[in-house]
């Protein structure tokens, strides 16, 4: 049953404990829930995700950034992007970062896992043996109205998992434009332009190429780990207990073998509330994500004793260390439409309709994210040098990505502008080298206080000159003639550049522009990293088995777990992960993992009257969106 409150908990004692309902926390709970002989209890720190908009609605994605379900953090200042600190949003609801996140669905491809299995020197993680744990996740359902897609677009690495995934409800004013000048490029003779590759589906092994974003919703709505995993268990089992509102404080040697044994949960539901505990008679099982695990890791004296002095109870010196991140650009051209998304954003009128047509339809503007087209990317080849090597996973994994939006993207440097349409091209470093950590950010610190998130953006040349690069594919991509024809600018469509872009020219201009105006694309991982094999796994916090080394009872299983930080967005990868651990827990505890591979149908969610959008809490700076 689902509890607001630990005092109404019936039991102290369950089998496993899960500590965040998040994207792993919940696939993983809901796994271990199948076997009804065992009981469950799932700990999150934020709130119910039942009827609020900003989570159902996928064109509402970055409504919710700022608002009562996002942790609300930000980095500390970031000497690569001019001293500035930027948000670093993280779901605080059940469904985590899979209800605030903007749907994409990207697995990253063939070469990533391969690099996985390799350095971690466990085969389970490869490409191949991974198969059954993507198609154990998600269900590609048709799209409701796209037209323009044809029988031989549509992706076929889904499987029939719980969590569905469609292609675009409808085109956008950029697809077709996209799709047309990708198709035109691949066959160029230029070796520079044929890095632009036309691709149906960039989840199938292979992750170049530009087309369709693939989103975690179905039927006009948005689907996460809790629709598709958490309420389903809740509604059909009586073996899993989830309490909201309740902040894991740290974790409690609960005995001692040949290791110490951290079986037990102390808990508050505010800053220097009564604590109480729970114990696991099983496993600890943290997903409190790449910030979060690390976090109640060094205040249970796990860690690094040369941060935690006396207070250390394992010496884990990775700990908060190696954590990436993906550093993203917005570029702006003006446009010659009035169907692009901006006015949406002004004004409340055109707002409305559309989300009266969602209502009404679940279709129109609102019925999709904001993204429908995006392109993943090689560097060149003259890019990489012995001083300069590749750091992607292989040939078939990404070095950069374009985001092609219909409209203009509001930020901290770029508010949205009064007036105009505009046509916004993100650019992503997925594979950078640039290295950041999480600390404590005081010894008398809690899990009522935010740590210290260090992403270090922009801090190597590798990255400042991928970014360089992706840059300048956006303007030539935007400026190529396909038969002699340019796709943006052939019916007057794409005008002229926008904003302080307009006028960055040199390359030291353009860099001076990035550092201005860059932040990042919410994809940390890394922070509980699986240790090598080359190094006997001592470069780890978790074995690949995701086992917390030097400690009994106690495993991480979320997005900190990845040693190398996909060249794609994260939740299909964290998704997957905590499919397969689900099958490595059940295991390690004699469990059968002859389970159904498909979940009972999540319930319906009935429709609430419109709240309004600006439930901004004044603490985040996508306010505009
Ligand atoms: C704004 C945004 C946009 C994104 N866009 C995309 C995208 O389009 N496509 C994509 O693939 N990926 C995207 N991502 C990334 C992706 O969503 C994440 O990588 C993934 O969801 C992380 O899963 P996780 O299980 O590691 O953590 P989370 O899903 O964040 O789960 C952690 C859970 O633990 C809880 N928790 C933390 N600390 C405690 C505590 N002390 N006590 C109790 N509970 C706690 C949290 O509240 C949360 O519910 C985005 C992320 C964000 C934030």
């Amino acid at each position: 049953a689902l509890f607001t409150n630990p005092a109404n908990l019936p039991s102290k004692n369950y089998d496993f404990i899960v500590i965040g309902a998040g994207t792993a926390g919940s696939v993983v709970a809901s796994r271990l829930s199948e076997d009804l002989t065992k009981k469950v209890l799932v700990i999150e720190a934020g709130v119910d995700d039942t009827g609020n908009l900003n989570v159902e609605v996928p064109f509402f994605a970055p409504f919710a950034l700022g608002t009562a379900v996002d942790w609300n953090y930000t980095t500390v200042p970031q000497q690569g992007l001019n001293g500035r600190s930027i948000t670093a949003p993280r779901g605080f609801v059940l469904g985590g970062s899979s209800a605030i996140n903007f749907l994409g669905w990207t697995l990253g491809s063939q070469d990533y896992y391969n690099k996985l299995a390799s350095i971690t020197g466990d085969s389970g993680w490869g490409w191949t043996s991974m198969q059954r744990f993507f198609k154990r996740v998600s269900t590609l359902v048709p799209p409701t109205t796209n037209p323009t897609i044809t029988p031989n677009e549509i992706p076929t690495s889904n499987g029939n998992g719980p969590l569905d995934v469609n292609l675009p409800n409808f085109d956008l004013e950029p697809d077709q434009r996209v799709f047309a000048t990708a198709k035109g490029l691949q066959s160029s003779t230029d070796a520079n332009l044929k890095r632009f590759k036309y691709t149906t589906d960039m989840n199938g092994g292979n992750a170049i190429g530009f087309g369709y974003n693939q989103v975690t919703a179905g039927g006009g709505a948005r689907t996460t780990s809790a629709t598709a995993y958490l309420h389903p268990a809740l509604q059909n089992r009586r073996n899993i207990d989830v309490v909201i509102n309740t902040r894991v404080t740290r974790l409690v040697k609960s005995g001692q073998e040949d290791l110490p044994v951290f079986k037990t949960v102390e808990v508050a539901t505010s800053k220097g509330g009564a604590k109480t505990t729970f114990t696991a008679s099983k496993e600890v099982i943290l997903s409190a994500g790449t910030i979060g695990t690390a976090q109640i890791l060094l205040l249970s004296g796990i860690g690094p004793q040369a941060d935690l002095g006396s207070k250390t109870i394992v010496n884990a010196p990775q700990v908060g260390k190696n954590v990436r991140e993906h550093p993203l650009l917005s570029l702006f051209w003006n446009v010659n439409s009035n169907r692009t998304y901006d006015d949406a954003l002004r004004d409340p009128a055109v707002r409305s309709a559309a989300l009266n047509e969602w209502f009404a339809t679940k279709g129109g503007l609102f019925s999709d994210s904001p993204v429908n087209v995006l392109g993943f990317m090689r560097l060149p080849q003259s890019f990489f040098t012995a001083s300069r090597p590749d750091p992607a996973s292989g040939p078939n994994a990404p070095n950069t990505e374009l985001i092609f939006v219909d409209g203009f993207v509001p930020g901290a440097t770029n508010p949205l502008p009064a007036t105009g349409h505009f046509m916004s091209i993100l650019c992503a470093v997925v594979s950078p080298t640039s290295v950041g950590s999480i600390t404590l950010s005081s010894s008398s610190s809690d899990t009522f206080t935010q740590p210290n998130i260090n992403y270090n953006v922009l801090s190597t040349d590798f990255d400042v000159q991928a970014m360089l690069q992706a840059m300048k594919d956006a303007e030539t991509f935007v400026s190529s003639k396909i038969g002699g024809v340019n796709q943006f600018t052939k019916d007057g469509y794409l005008q002229s550049e926008f904003g302080d872009f307009a006028s960055a020219k040199t390359d030291a201009q353009r860099i001076a522009f990035m550092r201005a105006h860059a932040d990042t694309i919410h994809h940390p991982v890394g922070s509980a990293r699986i240790g090598s094999a080359a190094s006997g796994g001592s470069d780890g916090v978790v074995d690949s088995r995701l086992r917390v080394r030097g400690v009994k009872g106690l495993r991480v299983v979320d997005a900190s777990v990845l040693p190398i930080i996909p060249e794609a967005h994260t939740a299909a990868a964290v998704f997957t992960v905590a499919e397969r651990a689900s099958d490595l827990i059940k295991q390690d505890n004699g469990i059968s993992s002859g389970s159904p591979t498909h979940s009972p149908t999540p319930p319906a969610h009935s429709p609430l009257p419109p709240p309004p959008l600006n439930q901004h809490n004044g603490h985040g700076d996508h306010g505009g969106w």
